[in-house]
């Protein structure tokens, strides 16, 4: 009966081969086989195993760069709870998305400190140094702010938010930022700006009550625009970037919403944000950094020699500009995911109103730091830049009470100061 056992258990697939060997032959080779068969399988179910594990790793991997697991249970439950707590007379129950971002960390901070109730949303993506955004959250957790680790496309836990908290506003921040890195990750836009946005918004039409919603536009909206300053009402169908273009797509999108689940929207023209805990890719942050090493700093110049300008904007009017869009929004009308009534939609610049030249802005930053730039000054690239920016900000004057206050000498002057004492750098040295 063995034989036929092992002729059963090992023979190949083809048994025909080995019909006419002696029956010795064919035991003593059934034998050796035998074991190399076994010692075969075990090594295919190890490369298996191996493989398998791997492309696990690797589902996990990409996984988490989106949606991350590290939510729920009822310690989670209650760490959300406890950050949606109102501490004032009337007050919101803020969703702050990109809340571990430039403008959505002092945003937060600015309504905690008010005592509104903020929970923080963001998925720590690495766009730019991480670390930098665990610093802001660090901050945040230290004023009672908690932030979700999460991603906005991720439905399940928006809904779950939204289950625990009812919140009465979202401030919508968290988006991929940045012009010219666009033509490096064109998707990531796809992925943030648009499909972000509408998964935020679907879950904002389901949830009962609606909440308001005031998101991040940008002054890029504007693209080839030619007419100075830019208002609101002029034409915003030339952007020169995937990331304007988004953006643009973005005040469309909720432009839907509005108009068929009433959902009530402020979108905000942001030009060009900057100030301490500001975003190191931007051209402030990283010429800083290069001159202090330094590293030549690399200057674009417009057609027929023409400086490029910008209508730089410091961090805390734009706060401001955020709170008051906060304090001014409508309710939404809609519940069930219908429309009772025609919502409020609106779009503001929140700009300086005076454009700075972009040698202009090193020279001041050379006047702060101390240290002169090793310029290096090159033909503007077509890499989606405008030549410059200037807001017309007369329609968020008049219904935001919006004025803002800090002129760029003061705005950097304040960031080289965050800057020198949040990277430790002392003679010429930086400790991080
Ligand atoms: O208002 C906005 O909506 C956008 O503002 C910001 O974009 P920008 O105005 O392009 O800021 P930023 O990159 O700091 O470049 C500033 C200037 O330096 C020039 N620049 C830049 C890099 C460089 O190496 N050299 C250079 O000359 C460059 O040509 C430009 O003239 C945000 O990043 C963006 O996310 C969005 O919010």
């Amino acid at each position: 009966m063995r034989p036929v056992a092992e002729q059963e258990l090992f023979l190949p697939s083809t048994p025909g081969k080995f019909k006419d060997k002696s029956h010795s032959m064919h035991r003593q080779f059934h034998r050796c086989f035998a074991s190399t068969s076994t010692l075969f399988l075990w090594a295919l179910f190890l490369v298996a195993l191996t493989a398998a594990y791997l492309s696990f790793q690797s589902f996990v991997d990409s996984g988490s760069k989106y949606f991350s697991t590290a939510w729920g249970g009822i310690h989670w439950e209650k760490q959300v709870r406890d950050s949606a707590q109102i501490h004032r007379q009337n007050g919101f129950s803020v969703l702050v998305t990109g809340a571990a971002g430039f403008v959505g960390s002092h945003v937060s901070l600015a309504l905690k400190k008010r005592g509104d109730g903020v929970v923080g949303l963001d998925n720590f993506n690495n766009y730019y140094d991480p670390s930098l955004k665990k610093a802001r959250k660090h901050l945040l957790n230290s004023h009672n702010v908690f932030i979700v680790e999460g991603d906005v496309n991720d439905a399940r836990l928006l809904a779950k938010l939204f289950e625990i908290v009812a919140f009465t506003h979202v401030m919508h921040l968290a988006a991929q930022a940045g012009v010219r890195y666009a033509m490096e990750n064109p998707h990531s836009y796809v992925h943030s700006n648009i499909a972000g946005l509408v998964t935020l918004l679907e879950a904002c039409k389901t949830a009962d009550p609606q909440p308001a919603i005031v998101w991040a536009s940008s002054s890029s909206v504007y693209g080839l625009n030619e007419k100075v300053p830019f208002s609101e009402s002029d034409r915003t169908d030339q952007p020169a970037s995937l990331y304007a273009a988004t953006k643009k797509a973005g005040e469309e999108i909720t432009h839907t919403y509005n108009h068929i689940y009433g959902l009530s929207i402020t979108g905000l023209r942001f030009f060009t944000v900057y100030g301490p805990w500001g975003r190191p890719d931007m051209a402030y942050f990283s010429f800083t950094r290069n001159i202090l090493l330094g590293k030549p700093i690399t200057i674009y110049r417009g057609k027929n020699r023409v400086d490029l300008a910008r209508d730089f904007t410091y961090i805390d009017d734009i706060v401001k500009g955020c709170v008051a869009s906060l304090d001014t929004a409508k309710k939404s009308t809609g519940s069930g995911g219908k429309k009772r009534a025609p919502a409020q939609y609106r779009i503001f610049n929140l700009g300086n109103t005076s454009p700075i030249t972009v040698p202009m802005m090193v020279g001041i930053l050379e006047k702060h730091l101390k240290v002169k730039a090793k310029k290096n000054v090159i033909e503007m690239p077509g890499n989606g830049d405008v030549p410059f920016t200037h807001a017309n900000i007369s329609s968020a004057r008049r219904e935001l009470g919006y004025k803002p206050t800090t002129d760029l000498q003061t705005g950097l002057r304040k960031f080289v100061k965050w800057y020198q004492s949040y990277y430790g750098y002392n003679h010429g040295k930086s400790v991080k």
